[in-house]
């Protein structure tokens, strides 16, 4: 079941006016828009996402619809088979059907919004979409997903060109697998799932990375994102430029900037990873990290924060491997960096407790389809 967000509206989403929907209920536009766009995108290749198939990618390739980063366009750029796009685009249909593209999800998860963006294609967009869900275990070829049960999560609905069109959905599963549909041809630049990770509980044995994306650490609650978003050091492998990390803004006033993020389940994290890899002339001159359990103690509070590494100098593109001082069983880490600064990953190796790996065998199976 979805929600359509007004697709006439701008990307901007300036206007907030409540766009009526199917089932009667209304979304304001920029909220709904902006309210999914904070949790993880599933569908990014930067956690490992991939365009498993598409039925047809003449003019450009489907792998672009996952492509970390805005589309980008050229109006001088022409390749031999037409106009050059950041996207994926299909031929002109000159027989019935529809074409689609796909997507194998970084990780397995519970999906509250879809974005299909069409930036730069203004005369040869879709009209309509829809996007479809399946819960396919292993690793299925093209062809055992065609015949995989897939479950509608937006219904056939409108879709402008050159906009972010939102479509909000309302589903408790856990999928692996999407695939968006386009009404009757054309191009679409990105597709952004946005959702909560249910990660197996199967890999969630032993030591883990407690905050890592893919077993569904989440950041909650940032000072500043002015460059890049702290959500990115939570992402799997080491990033390949300093665009792959955390960078907030000089900080010119009192103070210093940090990230909260919520543990992938309960645990005690024994050792960690401060990368400031490609932070040269901008990593942090100190940091510090802290440890509270919001199950017994008010975030809010300072004194729910306990130091598992106090504040402590860094230096510039290195990734330091440090011993926790405490192990102390959490659900949420603070990472302040001081008095600004980036990063470009965090690792918080440690071992779920007994309750949360029972949170976490729960999760999985209510979400399972
Ligand atoms: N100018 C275009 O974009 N034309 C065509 N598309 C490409 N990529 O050339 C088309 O027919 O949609």
């Amino acid at each position: 079941m979805s929600t359509h967000v007004d697709p006439a509206t701008p990307t901007t989403g300036a206007t907030g006016a409540p766009a009526a929907t199917a089932d009667g209920a209304t979304a304001s536009t920029a909220a709904a828009g902006a309210a999914f766009t904070t949790l993880t995108d599933l569908a990014s290749r930067a956690l490992g996402a991939s365009v498993v198939s598409a039925s047809d990618e003449l003019f450009a390739q489907r792998e672009n619809l996952i492509t970390v980063g805005e589309p980008a366009f050229d109006p001088a750029d022409f390749g031999h088979k037409g106009k050059v796009y950041d996207g994926w685009e299909t031929r002109r249909r000159r027989e019935p059907g529809h074409d689609w593209a796909i997507v194998r999800l970084g990780a397995p998860g519970i999906v509250r919004g879809v974005v299909v963006d069409t930036a730069w294609f203004r005369g040869n967009y879709p009209p309509f979409v829809s996007v479809e869900a399946a819960h396919v275990p292993d690793y299925p070829s093209a062809a055992q997903l065609a015949d995989a049960e897939w479950t509608t999560l937006v219904a056939k609905a409108d879709c402008a060109g050159d906009t972010k069109n939102y479509y909000t959905v309302i589903d408790e599963r856990c999928w692996t697998h999407v695939r968006l549909s386009i009404y009757p041809d054309g191009g679409v630049a990105r597709l952004r799932v946005h959702g909560e990770v249910v990660a197996d509980p199967r890999f969630l044995d032993g030591t883990v990375d407690l905050v890592a994306a893919e077993n569904g650490g989440r950041l909650e609650r940032t000072s500043d994102a002015f460059y890049s978003s702290p959500a990115h050091v939570i992402l799997p492998g080491r990033a390949r430029n300093m665009g792959e990390g955390w960078e907030n803004a000089r900080r010119r006033g009192e103070g210093n900037d940090f990230a909260v993020f919520a543990l992938a389940l309960p645990g005690t994290v024994r050792h960690v990873e401060v990368d400031t890899g490609y932070y040269v002339g901008n990593a942090p001159g100190w940091v510090r990290l802290s440890v509270a359990d919001a199950r017994t103690a008010d975030l809010d509070d300072p004194a729910a924060w306990t130091d598992i590494v106090a504040r402590r100098p860094v230096v510039p593109d290195t990734r330091h491997r440090l011993l926790v001082e405490r192990a102390v069983e959490a659900t949420h880490v603070r990472l302040d960096v001081y008095p600004d600064g980036g990063l470009s990953r965090l690792r918080l190796w440690g071992e779920a407790s007994a309750s949360g790996r029972a949170l976490a065998e729960e999760r999985w199976q209510r979400a399972l389809p």
